[in-house]
């Protein structure tokens, strides 16, 4: 995807932007009028000649009609660009939403959350008001600076050359000003994703931060951050603001040439007053679509910042189904690891070779140092990442080339981090299957050793579970979460670390669950509770990267 392709983005305000340039273009052409329109009228009172036939008050009153429709123009104009600049936004934010939804796990280890967060406010912000509001401008402006000097040139040509000769000083100027603009503007962008980056990391964990006493240094990092981009915005509002009079200054030494050009003519005769006053509406005419280009390079180049950011996403091929050659049909759940080595990083190899058979109907435990890999294993048959060699099968078909929908149907994951959506229970125990009936649900948070804790509460399955479930104890999230991989009946579990909050009545209810409900299920849990290696009926270990079998304890 390239800089052009952004454009794409706005075939589908065509119409509203076409009618939008429109009623610029007519606002132009208004504009251009109105001086003609005053040099008419001077000649009318100073040389007492009737033009067009028409009175003084008539040529006065066609005068304010047009100023009237200049300003209804303008009006429907700018409210219309501003529509389509905030459907662009919306719909720029939607795709990389839906974008970012569709990107690989590596996606998300390496980057931290506020820089995305701030490519879907900032940076689509800055995108869209370039592409919608700064670019529809460009034909208008283009129309009224090429008018004013075709109409200036109809009244006296040396005197338009005098304006065309101000037009490249001009851009040459705002070329060497704008080029600074650039770099600060993304310094800028980058220190404000830091700050999102910094208060969501804070404010997901304000617990770890009062524990610790960490409010002061947070702020302090914070308020760093935060002077970094003061200094940084001041630069560029320095640069900003040095335009303006530059175009002001450029063009008024331009007008100074056409002033004393015009009286010399007029002192010559070959220039009459009101061709003098028409003459000088014209610059003025000529001088604002000048400032806008300004403004438009300006925009332009923080446009280009935050579309190389908004590319760089664009262009991280998303997780998809598209080369899928089947979806997968998991009857048995026996799972196959051929030779599968994995790497985070190539010279640090996390699994080598690794060679086991979980069988149909087993409770496998997996055990291993911290850091051994085991997390590594679970996430690579959820296809998380992908083994660097070796194939994983299940039920005989390579999950490499099944769907990942398919694949992830067939698994229930409960992991070591759990992760709750801001809504009631319900919610969250069919988050994987929404289209779920009460009774199903219910019936999952049975199993799982919910039902109990969420009929004692006030609003049993409507109760509210904060954002992360902030309202719930961690064994109340962990029944949730095992309610949850349950109620969508998959024929393999995997359970990451899933017992080590739970409390000894817990653990005997899940070893239950386990050895009844569950016998069917091929199961992989990932642990170093002992009490659970009882109930396996293999034990593995990681070591170095290597999975051996274990003797049963
Ligand atoms: N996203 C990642 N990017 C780079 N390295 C990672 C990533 N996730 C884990 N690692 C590294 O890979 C190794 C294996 O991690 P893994 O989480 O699989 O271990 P584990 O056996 O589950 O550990 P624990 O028992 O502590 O949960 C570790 O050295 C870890 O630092």
């Amino acid at each position: 995807m390239s800089f052009l392709s952004l454009f794409n983005l706005l075939r589908y305000h065509k119409t509203a932007l076409s009618l939008a340039v429109i009623l610029m273009i007519a606002e132009s052409v208004i504009s251009l009028a109105i001086p003609y329109f005053i040099g008419q009228f001077s000649t009318s009172i100073l040389d007492e000649q009737n033009v067009f036939g028409w009175s003084i008050t008539q040529i006065c009153l066609a005068w304010i009609v047009l100023i009237i429709l200049q300003a209804g123009l303008r009006f429907e104009s700018t409210f219309r660009t501003n529509i389509v600049g905030a459907e662009v936004l919306n719909d720029l934010s939607c795709r990389l939403y839906d974008h970012v939804q569709m990107l690989p796990m590596a996606y998300f280890s390496n980057r931290k959350k506020g820089e995305i967060l701030s490519l879907i406010s900032n940076d689509a912000n800055v995108l869209s008001y370039f592409l919608s509001g700064v670019l529809t401008g460009l034909v208008p402006a283009a129309l009224l600076v090429l008018g004013a000097i075709f109409m200036m040139a109809q009244i006296n040509l040396s005197i338009a050359l005098i304006i065309i000769v101000t037009v490249p000083v001009f851009l040459v100027a705002i070329k060497i000003v704008g080029r600074t603009i650039r770099p600060i503007s993304e310094q800028v962008i980058k220190h404000q994703a830091g700050a999102i980056a910094i208060a969501t990391e804070n404010f997901g964990s304000m617990q770890l931060v009062k524990a610790f006493n960490r409010q002061g240094i947070e702020s302090k990092k914070f308020r760093q951050n935060a002077n970094q981009v003061l200094n940084l915005r001041a630069r560029l509002l320095r640069i900003q603001a040095l335009i303006s009079p530059l175009i002001q200054m450029i063009i008024s030494i331009g007008i100074v040439f056409i002033v004393v050009v015009s009286a010399l003519h007029y002192q010559a005769g070959e220039l009459s007053i009101p061709d003098l006053i028409t003459l000088l509406m014209y610059g003025l005419v000529f001088a604002k679509p000048m400032s806008s280009f300004a403004g438009l390079y300006s925009q332009l180049q923080q446009a280009r910042g935050s579309s190389t950011r908004i590319l760089d996403v664009f262009n991280v091929s998303p997780e998809s189904d598209d080369k899928a050659r089947f979806d997968l049909k998991c009857q048995q759940g026996f799972i196959q690891f051929n030779d599968v080595s994995f790497a985070y990083k190539s010279a640090e190899p996390v699994l080598s070779n690794v060679n086991v058979t979980f069988e149909s109907g087993s409770t496998n435990v997996i055990i291993g140092q911290n850091g051994a890999g085991k997390t590594s294993l679970i996430h690579l048959l959820m296809r998380f990442m992908e083994p660097n060699s070796g194939t994983i099968l299940i039920d005989e078909q390579n999950i490499a080339d099944c769907s990942l929908v398919s694949l992830r149907k067939s698994i229930g994951l409960v992991s070591q981090d759990i992760a709750l959506c801001d809504g009631n229970i319900l919610d969250n125990i069919a988050y994987g299957l929404p289209q779920a009936s009460e009774a199903e649900i219910v019936e999952a948070a049975q199993l799982a050793g919910a039902d109990n804790f969420i009929s004692g509460l006030k609003e049993g399955y409507y109760t509210q579970v904060g954002e992360n479930g902030v309202l719930l104890s961690g064994g109340q999230r962990q029944r949730i979460s095992l309610a949850r991989a349950l109620l969508i009946n998959p024929q393999i579990l995997l359970f990451d670390e899933r017992t080590s909050f739970a409390d000894v009545a817990g653990k005997h209810e899940f070893t239950h669950l386990l050895a009844h409900s569950l016998k069917e299920k091929t199961i992989i849990i990932v642990t170093h509770d002992q009490q659970l290696c009882d109930v396996a009926d293999k034990i593995y270990k990681i070591e170095s990267g290597v999975l051996g079998t274990r003797a049963h304890a």
